[in-house]
């Protein structure tokens, strides 16, 4: 199927000579008034248009072509507009850019060159629009990319995450080890322009000191004893992407004074070597040390860390958000049991009391891993606590029977300590998780007899 090109032009023999040029590659339709191709814009998908900004009532100022250009920005956003212009417009294709048209072409129009702009510009349509597909099908309600979450510290994150993702600037993610800093930094590269290029991750705390330097920034054929060729570093291999510099606050001291100027003026150089080699790559950090106290204790640069924590994301931990739990256990259950093509896999109701009771200190990926165990020795397609190598909890069946009535007011006693304890007390914040105003709270600690 060809792609759609409507061609706005009042002049005919100038329309019919376009669209006798132009009909072998695209499927040509012509407005020749505003009317016209207000009516066609409205009822069919165009990728591109061009747009003689000077129409008819007004063929010889650009008025009408600008107003119409405008109204197809609101309408049409995704239509990519190239404007005509006569000759020595110049002006009048400035004020079209600034409106949102992509190119402009003057007249007399050269059709080759036209041929060119057009390809160029239905490029662009289909990279925007395989990049919004790639968004929706990143984002569903309860995941982002990679990252699944329902608790609502998840779901701000994956409001924060889009937004930081288109911007350039350095990000800093902190978190307890496992709590998936590293799958977040891969959401913000997947929905960052840089997708389609190298995300690279480099574990600073796992590479020896001395071999951190020509890792990252590479080194010069005999830049250090051993240094038998020219090797290309991690942030060269990048260019155009992203580095995730995981365990950031594990980095040498002399090492980030290169990172910051890094961060600075967009320039590297490889040991041992006297060329400056300037670099478009993004920097994602992580951490799961307190850097504030390494900065105190001056084990980490000040500066550097104000130049990383521009967009500080902050991935909770397991306990902060026990909602997930079920919900990534049996996501990892069902990946799981599809590789090894194991049948329905269940936990039994013990296990997923056990699950939801214990306090998992080493957050998501503990979890990933008792999972993974349990599924080697569960029995009958049902895993237990003690496949979890968790303590057993009281089931349902050991615990008294409950009337609706009680057991919704237990719910909601425990929902009620739960956001207490999540915001520390803080009424106003613990409303608006619970989705009830604050008098209404009031109404219910005073129900249950909770004295905060
Ligand atoms: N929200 C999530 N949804 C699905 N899987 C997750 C989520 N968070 C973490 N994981 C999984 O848990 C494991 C640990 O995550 P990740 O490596 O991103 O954590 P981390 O915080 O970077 O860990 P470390 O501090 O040890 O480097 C990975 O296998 C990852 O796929």
């Amino acid at each position: 199927m060809k792609n759609k090109l409507l061609i706005i032009e009042d002049e005919a023999s100038l329309a019919k000579q376009l669209k006798w040029g132009l009909s072998d590659t695209y499927e040509v339709m012509i407005a020749n008034t505003v009317e016209k191709a207000r009516q066609l814009i409205s009822s069919d998908v165009f990728q591109v248009v061009t747009l003689d900004l000077g129409l008819p009532p007004y063929p010889d100022t650009p008025e009408e072509g600008l107003r119409l250009l405008e109204t197809m920005s609101a309408l049409t956003p995704y239509t990519k507009v190239i404007v005509i212009t006569g000759n020595a417009e110049q002006e009048n294709a400035m004020k079209a850019i600034a409106l949102g048209a992509v190119d402009f072409c003057a007249k007399p129009i050269e059709l080759e060159l036209l041929k060119i702009i057009l390809k160029r510009t239905f490029r662009i349509y289909e990279l925007e629009a395989a990049n919004r597909q790639l968004r929706q099908e990143c984002r569903n309600n309860y995941s982002l990319c990679d990252m699944l979450g329902i608790s609502p510290l998840m779901e701000d994150l994956f409001k924060l995450i889009p937004q930081v993702s288109v911007t350039h600037y350095p990000v800093l993610i902190r978190g307890e080890s496992g709590t998936g800093k590293e799958v977040a930094a891969r959401a913000v590269h997947s929905l960052s322009g840089r997708s389609q290029e190298p995300m690279i991750v480099i574990n600073c705390g796992a590479i020896p000191e001395n071999l951190l330097e020509s890792e990252l920034f590479g080194h010069e054929k005999g830049a250090f004893t051993g240094a038998s060729g020219q090797k290309i570093g991690k942030f060269e291999h990048a260019d155009g992407g992203t580095v995730f510099l995981d365990e950031i606050g594990d980095m040498p001291l002399g090492l980030q004074v290169k990172l910051l100027r890094f961060l600075q003026e967009g320039t590297i150089e490889r040991v041992g070597g006297t060329r400056t080699i300037t670099l478009d790559v993004r920097v994602i950090a992580a951490t799961h040390v307190d850097l504030e106290k390494a900065v105190k204790e001056g084990s980490f640069r000040e500066d550097l860390y104000y130049r990383l924590n521009v967009v500080p994301i902050t991935i909770p931990s397991l306990r902060e958000r026990q909602e997930d739990i079920l919900l990534l256990a049996n996501h990892f259950i069902r990946t799981e049991s599809q590789k090894l093509h194991q049948g329905k896999v269940s936990l039994s109701s013990a296990a997923v009391s056990a699950l939801t009771s214990h306090s998992w200190p080493g957050n998501v990926r503990e979890l990933q891993n008792c999972i993974y165990r349990a599924m080697t020795t569960s029995a009958g397609g049902i895993i237990s606590p003690s496949d979890l190598g968790l303590s057993e909890e009281p089931t349902n069946s050991q615990e008294p029977v409950l009337t609706i009535k009680e057991a919704r007011d237990a719910a909601e006693q425990h929902a009620i300590l739960r956001v207490l304890t999540i915001t520390g007390d803080n009424i106003t914040q613990a409303s608006k998780l619970l989705g009830v105003s604050r008098p209404t709270l009031h109404d219910l600690l005073k129900k249950h007899g909770i004295n905060r």
